[in-house]
C-alpha cells in the first residue's frame, strides 16, 4: 500500500507547506503543516477557545462516529521558533494521500500560542519525526507515519517541496522521476526525535566543495536553511549589499542583487540551491530590501536544513533503513 498527497506553499515566501488531511467519520478535512522536526499530530478543534480558533478550520470529535477520547492523556509542545500549543487527546481515523490509519492519536488543542492563532492558513501540524519525540503524557503516542509504516509497501516517505508550485509527500514508495540526479543516502540519527544527518561540505557559487562535516536536521517545519556563522559569512561575502539587520534578526540585502548558488554534499551527492531560491522576499510588502533564505544557526545550537534546502532536492525519509536520501531536483 502507498499514499500520495499534494502539498502547497502557504504564501509567496514559501513560509510553510500545506497538506489536506482527512480526520474522522464523516471526513473532516483540515489544512495541516507536515513537520519532520516534531512528532505530534495536533489540530485546532471544538475545544480551542473561540477567540483563538476564529478563522481556522477545526476538528470536532463529537461529530465523528469513530472518535474516542484517550482518557487521562494530555500534551504540550514548544517548537524551535518558540511557538507552542497544548491540550487533550482523541483517537480517530486519519487519512493522508488515500492511506488511512484507523486509530491515530489526534491531539486536540485547548491552548495555542499567538503565532498559531495568527496563521489561519493551517489548522495544526502532522509530526513526521521519530516516535521518541512525541509529547503525549502519561503514554507517548505514535506518529501517523509510524502507525502506517508496517502496512506501507516500504517503510519510507519522500518530500518534494517546490518554490511557488505544488509538490508532494509520498508514502511507501519513491517516485524517482521527481528528481534529476541520483539519490545519495546517508545514515539518519533519530535519537533526538528529529531526522539528524551529517553533510560532508559546502560551496558557494559552484566552486569546489569545502570538505567539512555539517551535522544538522532535515526539517520540513522550518522555513530557512540555518548554518554556522563561518558558512553564512562565506556566502554573504559574495553579496555586495548584504548586512545584518538587527530588527529583522537576520542578513538582508538589496532585492535586485544576483545571489550566488549554495551547494552542500550529502550521501556522495552534491545538492545545489539556486540563488533565486535563497532570495526569500522583501522584508515588507513593496520593500526593495530582501531577507536571506540562508541564516545563522549559532543561537540554536543545531544546523537546520529547512524548506529552503529541501526545495532543491527530492528527500527520502527512510525509517526502515534509518537513513536519509537526497537527490538534486
Ligand atoms: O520546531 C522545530 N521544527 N518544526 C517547527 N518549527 C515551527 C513549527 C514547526 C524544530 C525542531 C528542531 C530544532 Br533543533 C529546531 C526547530
Amino acid at each position: 500500500q502507498t499514499g500520495s498527497a499534494n502539498t502547497n506553499p502557504s504564501d509567496s515566501a514559501d513560509d510553510e507547506y500545506i497538506t489536506s488531511v482527512s480526520i474522522g467519520t464523516p471526513a473532516q478535512v483540515l489544512p495541516l503543516d507536515f513537520d519532520t522536526g516534531s512528532s505530534d499530530l495536533w489540530v485546532f478543534s471544538s475545544e480551542t477557545p473561540k477567540s483563538s480558533a476564529s478563522g481556522h478550520v477545526t476538528y470536532s470529535p463529537s461529530k465523528s462516529s469513530t472518535a474516542k477520547k484517550l482518557s487521562g492523556s494530555t500534551w504540550s509542545i514548544k517548537y524551535g521558533d518558540k511557538s507552542s500549543s497544548s491540550g487533550d487527546v482523541y483517537t480517530d481515523v486519519v487519512t493522508i494521500g488515500g492511506f488511512s490509519v484507523k486509530t491515530q492519536a489526534v491531539e486536540s488543542a485547548t491552548k495555542v500560542s499567538t503565532q498559531f492563532v495568527q496563521d489561519t492558513l493551517i489548522s495544526g501540524l502532522v509530526g513526521l519525526g521519530f516516535d521518541i519525540g512525541n509529547q503525549v503524557s502519561p503514554r507517548p503516542q505514535k506518529t501517523w507515519f509510524s502507525n502506517a509504516a508496517s502496512s506501507l509497501a516500504e517503510p519510507l516517505f519522500t518530500a518534494d517541496l517546490r518554490h511557488q508550485e505544488t509538490g508532494s509527500y509520498n508514502f511507501g514508495f519513491i517516485d524517482t522521476s521527481l528528481a534529476k540526479g541520483t539519490i545519495g543516502y546517508t545514515p539518519a540519527d533519530g535519537s533526538e526525535g528529529y531526522w539528524g544527518f551529517t553533510a560532508t561540505g559546502y560551496s558557494v557559487g559552484g566552486a569546489k566543495l569545502n570538505r567539512n562535516s555539517i551535522t544538522g536536521i532535515a526539517d520540513t517545519g522550518t522555513t530557512l536553511l540555518l548554518l554556522p556563522d563561518n558558512i553564512v559569512d562565506a556566502y554573504y561575502n559574495n553579496v555586495e549589499s548584504a548586512e545584518y539587520d538587527d530588527s529583522q534578526e537576520g542578513v538582508v540585502f538589496d532585492c535586485s542583487e544576483d545571489l550566488p548558488s549554495f551547494s552542500f554534499g550529502v550521501g556522495g551527492q552534491t545538492i545545489t540551491i539556486s540563488g533565486d531560491l535563497l532570495n526569500l522576499t522583501p522584508i515588507e510588502e513593496g520593500s526593495s530590501t530582501c531577507f536571506g533564505g540562508l541564516q545563522s544557526s549559532s543561537d540554536i545550537g543545531t544546523n537546520i536544513f529547512g524548506d529552503v534546502a529541501l526545495k532543491a532536492a527530492l528527500v527520502v525519509f527512510d525509517l526502515g533503513n534509518e537513513r536519509l536520501g537526497w537527490a538534486q531536483k
